[in-house]
């Protein structure tokens, strides 16, 4: 099996006390890295260059959770790629479901943030998902291959671009996705980026987020075709953000 990766999204959390103590847990406890795990953690802007700083020197990378489409120029309170990158990030999350809910991101706009993110480079993690209702209406499919198809550039599984399958039912609310429905949709989103972009889609990385967890990120984790684990809550424990890490080095 490649290696996983486990991406920390911290969403919005952390003052600088709070960034740094946790900074301060992972830096002791990265030690010569993770087996099969890459490991990433994706603070808030304010605190990236702190986390950074601390974290340098360790296994552990540092990513952004939103990059402006343009380089630079009159967008205020917006952040870009290249200044992700001045501040030591090496990924970015791209058209997460809580952007695409709460700021009316479209896929157009995920797909010119993937393309900015590529030219300052900064490696894509670009999320897709179905609502409750969509799923209900047996709509994931559609869904999620539309999410594809907009958000994803021409050439994207030529780098090292990544996609998150994220239902946005099991985002933060305690509900995993069955391993089963995992299983499914991870192989419905390869075929997908087989048929997009022809062999080149057999190698991007295929995290699953959704309430993932030290207790059930072993089975996750071990299902086909899962590349590793994108966290939110359980990303804010140091101790817990590496049991996942040692579930995937199980993997
Ligand atoms: O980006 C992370 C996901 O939205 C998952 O968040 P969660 O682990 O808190 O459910």
């Amino acid at each position: 099996m490649s290696r996983q990766l486990i991406a920390g999204n911290w969403k919005m959390n952390g003052l600088t006390a709070d960034a740094r103590s946790l900074a301060q847990a992972l830096q002791s406890g990265a030690g010569n890295g993770f087996g099969h795990a890459d490991l990433l953690v994706c603070p808030p802007f304010t605190q990236i260059s702190t986390v950074a700083g601390i974290l340098t020197g360790t296994a552990i990378t540092v990513g952004g959770q939103d990059c402006h489409m343009q380089a630079k120029g009159a967008h205020t309170g917006d952040i870009s790629a290249p200044m992700l990158r001045d501040l030591g990030a090496t990924h970015v999350i791209l058209g997460h479901s809580e952007r695409r809910q709460n700021h009316k991101e479209i896929d157009e706009t995920v797909r010119e943030k993937v393309l900015a993110a590529r030219s300052a480079c900064l490696i894509p993690i670009v999320c897709v998902g179905e609502t409750e209702d969509q799923r209900s209406a047996d709509g994931h499919e559609d869904v999620v291959g539309w999410q594809i198809k907009g958000s994803l550039p021409d050439g994207f599984a030529d780098g090292e671009g990544v996609v998150a399958y994220e239902p946005v039912w099991a985002i933060g609310t305690g509900r995993t996705a069955t391993e089963q429905d995992v299983a499914a949709m991870h192989a419905f989103i390869r075929a997908e980026l087989v048929r997009q972009f022809g062999d080149a889609g057999h190698k991007t990385r295929i995290l699953y987020g959704g309430s993932v967890n030290a207790k059930n990120a072993a089975g996750l984790l071990a299902v086909a075709d899962v590349g590793g684990a994108l966290v939110g809550g359980a990303s804010l424990k140091a101790q817990d953000f590496f049991a996942i890490a040692a579930a995937a080095s199980r993997g």
